[in-house]
């Protein structure tokens, strides 16, 4: 075991060509709680790969040491070919993995091109609550961007509506546009779809897929329907750990995989 990562932006030399995120031998422990249990993972760069597994698997805790909400207790995080366990929520997004929340997450009397402006001007003016008061960036530069990024997840017809009166698949996919305005290269997306109607679905579904086109996409997702249409690969968790990783045919013909649904009694 490496130990803990905590702070390095040193290069290690030997991440596997291809992927663009990976971890080895990665713990969360929560107290006497091992939620996620020596987990080595690769996210191939570019596509989409989903993250399944039963309720409590480890998902979210995954998502939250890739973006820095949580330090990993033992093992190692490398993103584009340096370690990033342990290091700050906004130095990660700097480095270019952003979440796309699942939560609201936006300033509700703000429009939706404001509420995307200020998270483009970040790019502009740094990520620390003192660079948005003493730098003064063009103007045009960030609302050009935000607009573009609001055609992109089809909310360009809403731009000067507030955030507060669209309707729900339209607030979700504005949560989308705050984080492809920093411009990731790895956007993480928790349950993308939860709560939509078939119609908002089908129109995250081909968000997603032309948000792929140019960025890597990681969705954790319980629709297997949607995970087994849109994912290249799926890595399966279960009680912590990884139960294998593979294109969608290999994961659904894996027993374990259906034994650890049949046992963990699938989802909510
Ligand atoms: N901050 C925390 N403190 C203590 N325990 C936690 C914390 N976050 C997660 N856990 C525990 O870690 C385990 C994994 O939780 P996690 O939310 O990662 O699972 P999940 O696969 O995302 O589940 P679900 O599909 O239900 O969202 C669970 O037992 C959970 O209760």
């Amino acid at each position: 075991m490496s130990g803990n990562t905590i702070g390095g932006p040193e290069t290690d030399g030997d991440a596997p060509s291809g992927a663009i995120l990976s971890t080895e031998g990665l713990t969360k422990q929560f107290g006497p709680l091992t939620a996620l249990d020596d987990v080595s993972i690769e996210i191939p760069d570019g596509g989409i790969t989903a993250i399944i597994g039963p309720n409590g698997a480890g998902k979210t805790t995954l998502f939250n040491t890739f973006t820095g909400k949580h330090a990993p207790t033992e093992g190692r995080i490398e993103f584009d070919g340096q370690r990033i366990g342990g290091v700050e929520p906004y130095e990660i997004v700097r480095r270019g993995i952003v979440r796309s929340f699942q939560i609201t997450n936006f300033f509700s009397s703000l429009t939706a091109l404001e509420n995307v402006r200020l998270a483009a001007q970040a790019r502009y003016t740094g990520f620390g609550p003192a660079d948005f008061l003493t730098h003064h960036a063009s103007h045009e530069e960030p609302i050009a961007d935000a607009e573009r990024v609001l055609e992109r997840v089809g909310l360009d017809g809403v731009a000067t509506e507030t955030a507060s009166s669209l309707a729900y698949g339209q607030r979700r996919h504005l949560e989308v546009a705050i984080a492809l305005a920093s411009e990731p290269r790895l956007l993480l997306m928790d349950e993308p779809t939860a709560g939509m109607s078939p119609e908002e679905t089908n129109e995250t579904v081909e968000l997603i897929e032309d948000i792929a086109s140019d960025t890597t996409v990681v969705i954790i997702e319980h629709d297997m329907d949607i995970v087994m249409d849109i994912s290249d690969q799926i890595a399966v968790l279960n009680e912590g750990k990884l139960l294998t990783q593979g294109t969608p045919s290999e994961v659904q013909s894996d027993e374990r995989v259906q034994e650890a649904y049949l046992r963990g009694g699938g989802h909510e």
